[in-house]
């Protein structure tokens, strides 16, 4: 089956101006999303992956600049084929044409997206009013029918309700109603399910899935937490100091993992059997990123680092089609190593227990 690309960004950096000095956040991301498929940016608090998806959005803060990159978006424009960098459109232009129309994002804490003096209902329909100008009965229509696809019972009466009135889960239904309102071929999730309780969590991330599978929309998310992605990813980033230092399909990164970094994120993952095993994190701190990186950024943390990690930064390095990764230990010179045991026996676990975590879904 051919796939057909969503968004593809290349080389992407990104610096903020800080009291500290220049911020380099972003340091040359390259990723690809296709329609209808689902790709996960993972990494620790720092890494760049809110940056990342805001600069998709284009609502980088002021103080944030674009040093290079571009970030193509292919959609169809009456009909015909059409690519639009995003990085060459005014902020004014994103607003108009693209940032919750044709790409669409859900935050964290449902609160903070929710207007809480409006109703849910005016709330759906807004977008359609002012980006389409929809008439307001067909709107109305439109909004009913995205609180049942977002699993709301008595959409009509809930229409009415303002955001005090529902409890959190809820609310992220609501949030995401908002998001698919217009239509979009692209909804970024960032951290969606963090703000909720275990259960609900499940539940929302449930939803997302059930709504690609009917509307074929591509999805984005960025989470720092691998449990979540092993259910809804097609594809793994693992990103560390503004870079992606491993990518692959969601088996390349869960089964054949072959940076230390995206090692520590497997172990640092809630064990599913050992429920009285300790919490593994990954020692000591990222860089500081307004200072100049030197080698590996990752080599102060990784029991593996190699002399070159201290001089070098390590390029990615191509092992299949799907999967690469920046780590020197997959050069050529790189010395014999084994996995730590402790990774081998999480991934003999996972591998186990394939359904509970729902790779390969
Ligand atoms: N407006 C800003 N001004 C200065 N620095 C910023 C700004 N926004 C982000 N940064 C810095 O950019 C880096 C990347 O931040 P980003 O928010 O993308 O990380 P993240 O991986 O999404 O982490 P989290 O999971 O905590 O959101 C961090 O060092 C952060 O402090």
């Amino acid at each position: 089956m051919t796939r057909d690309k969503v968004l593809e960004i290349r080389d992407l950096a990104i610096s903020f101006k800080t009291s500290g000095g220049k911020l380099c956040a972003v340091r040359g991301v390259d990723l690809d999303l296709y329609r209808g498929e689902t790709v996960a940016i993972v990494g620790e608090s720092g890494s760049g992956k809110s940056v990342t998806v805001k600069a998709i959005m284009g609502i980088l803060s002021k103080n944030g600049a674009i040093e290079s990159g571009q970030i193509h978006y292919y959609y169809k424009d009456n009909d015909q084929d059409t690519c639009q960098d995003l990085l060459e459109l005014s902020k004014k232009q994103m607003r108009h044409t693209i940032n919750g129309k044709r790409i669409a994002m859900v935050f964290q804490d449902p609160m903070t997206s929710l207007d809480p003096t409006m109703s849910v209902g005016n709330q759906i329909m807004e977008g359609m009013l002012t980006h389409y100008q929809t008439p307001k009965k067909e709107a109305y229509e439109k909004a009913v029918r995205l609180l049942e696809l977002v699993g709301i019972t008595n959409p009509e009466a809930r229409m009415n309700n303002y955001p005090h009135h529902l409890s959190g889960g809820m609310r992220q239904r609501i949030v995401i109603a908002i998001a698919l309102a217009c239509d979009p071929d692209v909804l970024i999730c960032d951290e969606p399910t963090t703000a909720l309780d275990v259960t609900i969590q499940a539940k929302i991330l449930e939803l997302i899935q059930d709504i690609q599978e009917k509307t074929g929309i591509s999805v984005i998310y960025i989470t720092h937490d691998l449990g979540v992605v092993a259910k809804v990813a097609d594809y793994v980033n693992v990103m560390y100091a503004g870079k992606i230092v491993e990518k692959g399909t969601t088996d390349d990164i869960f089964y054949r993992p072959q940076h230390p970094y995206t090692w520590g994120l497997l172990l640092a993952m809630p064990d599913l059997d050992t429920k009285t095993s300790k919490l593994y994190s990954i020692p000591g701190n990222p860089p500081n990123m307004t200072k100049e990186i030197v080698g590996d950024p990752f080599y102060p943390r990784n029991n593996y680092a190699l002399e070159i990690d201290r001089r070098e930064e390590p390029p990615m390095f191509q092992l299949t089609h799907t999967h690469s990764a920046a780590t020197w230990l997959l050069s050529e010179h790189a010395p014999q190593y084994d996995l730590p045991q402790e990774l081998i026996e999480r991934i003999e676990r996972m591998r186990k227990e394939e359904a509970a975590y729902g790779i390969s879904k």
